[in-house]
C-alpha cells in the first residue's frame, strides 16, 4: 500500500518510519523540507509539496501541529485541495478543534475527495512502536481502506461517527490529562516541601487506584527537572483552549481546565513550550513558600 505523509514533527516522523518499517511505500512532506532526509534515508520519496503528494497517492496522512498548519497545508497554494479529486483519501491526524475538521471536510467533499479525522492518543514512545489510540470519525468507506495502515500506526482505532466526533473525543481526553498533569505537580511539589522523599509518593502512587502510565513514565524524569519533549508543552496549552471553548459551545462549567490552561500559560510564558508538556510542574515550583 503507498501513502503520501505530511508533517514530520515527533509524531509524523514516528509513525512514517513505522510505516516504512512495516512494508509501506510512503512519500513524505514536510513544512521544513530538511527533517525528511531521515526518513528517506530508511526509503521514502519526498514530494516537494502537499500537492505533489496527494497527486502520487491515493491517501494521504496528516499530522501538523495545530488548527492553523491544518488549514494552511490544505487551503494554501499547492496545498491538498490542488490534487484530491474522486478516488483520493485525506486523513488528518492533527489534534484540532471540530470545526477545523469540518471546514477541511466540506472542502474535500466539494472537489470529490473523501475525508476521515483521525486524532490520536498516545505520544512519542507508542507512535515508534505502533501502540497508539485512534480516534476516527468521518468518511467510514476511507476509514475502512485506512485499516491496514491503522493496524500499523495503532493498538486500538476506534471509529466514532461523522467529523467532528474524533476531535471532540480527543479534546477530551487531553483536557483530562492535562489537569491530571497539574494536580500531579501540586502533588509532588507539596511531597517535596512536606518533607516527603518524591520517589516514594511515585512508589504509594502506582501501588494504588490511581496508578496510570503518565505518572509512571513522567514522574521519575520530572523528579529529575528532566522535561526532554515527548509531548510538546504549547500543543497541550493548545489543546486545553480547544477543549474550553468545546466547553463553552456546551455550557460546561470547567474551573479545572481553566485552572490548568491558565498554568500552561503561564509555562509558556516561562519559555517552556518547547519543553514536555509535564514542564508545567516548573510553574508550581517557582511559587515559593509565603512563611
Ligand atoms: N507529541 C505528542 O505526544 C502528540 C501530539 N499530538 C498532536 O499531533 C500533532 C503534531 O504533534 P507533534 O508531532 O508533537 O508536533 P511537532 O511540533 O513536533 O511537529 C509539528 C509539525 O507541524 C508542522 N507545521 C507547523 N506549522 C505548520 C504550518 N503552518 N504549515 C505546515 N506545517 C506546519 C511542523 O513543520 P516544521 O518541521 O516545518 O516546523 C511539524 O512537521 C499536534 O496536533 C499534537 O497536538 C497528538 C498526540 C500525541
Ligand atoms: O496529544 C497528546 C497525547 C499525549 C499522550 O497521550 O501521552
Amino acid at each position: 500500500m503507498e501513502v503520501g505523509f505530511l508533517g514530520l514533527g515527533i509524531m509524523g516522523k514516528a509513525m512514517s518510519m513505522n510505516l516504512l518499517k512495516n512494508g509501506f511505500k510512503v512519500t513524505v512532506w514536510n513544512r521544513t523540507l530538511s527533517k525528511c532526509d531521515e526518513v528517506v534515508a530508511h526509503g521514502a520519496s519526498v514530494g516537494e509539496t502537499p500537492a505533489e503528494v496527494v497527486k502520487k497517492c491515493n491517501i494521504t496522512i496528516a499530522i501538523l501541529s495545530d488548527p492553523a498548519a491544518a488549514l494552511s497545508v490544505v487551503f494554501d497554494k499547492d496545498g491538498v485541495l490542488d490534487q484530491i479529486c474522486s478516488g483520493k483519501g485525506y486523513i488528518d491526524m492533527s489534534t484540532v478543534d471540530p470545526e477545523t475538521s469540518c471546514k477541511i471536510s466540506e472542502a474535500i467533499a466539494l472537489k470529490g475527495g473523501h475525508f476521515l479525522e483521525a486524532p490520536v492518543s498516545g505520544s512519542k514512545q507508542p507512535a515508534e512502536t505502533g501502540q497508539l489510540v485512534i480516534l476516527a470519525a468521518g468518511d467510514k468507506a476511507l476509514y475502512e481502506e485506512a485499516v491496514p495502515a491503522f493496524d500499523v500506526l495503532g493498538k486500538k482505532s476506534f471509529f466514532l461517527g461523522p467529523v467532528g466526533n474524533g476531535a471532540k473525543m480527543k479534546l477530551v481526553v487531553n483536557m483530562i490529562m492535562g489537569s491530571v498533569m497539574n494536580a500531579f505537580s501540586e502533588g509532588l511539589t507539596l511531597a517535596k516541601r512536606s518533607g516527603l522523599n518524591p520517589h516514594s509518593l511515585l512508589d504509594v502512587l502506582d501501588l494504588g487506584g490511581i496508578a496510570n502510565p503518565m505518572f509512571r513514565g513522567k514522574g521519575p524524569e520530572m523528579v529529575k527537572d528532566n522535561y526532554s519533549p515527548a509531548f510538546p508543552l504549547k500543543h497541550q496549552q493548545k489543546d486545553m483552549r480547544l477543549a474550553l471553548a468545546l466547553g463553552d459551545q456546551n455550557a460546561v462549567s470547567m474551573p479545572v481546565a481553566a485552572a490548568a490552561n491558565e498554568a500552561f500559560k503561564k509555562a509558556r510564558s516561562m519559555g517552556l513550550g518547547d519543553l514536555d508538556f509535564s514542564a508545567v510542574y516548573e510553574t508550581v515550583k517557582l511559587l515559593k513558600h509565603s512563611s
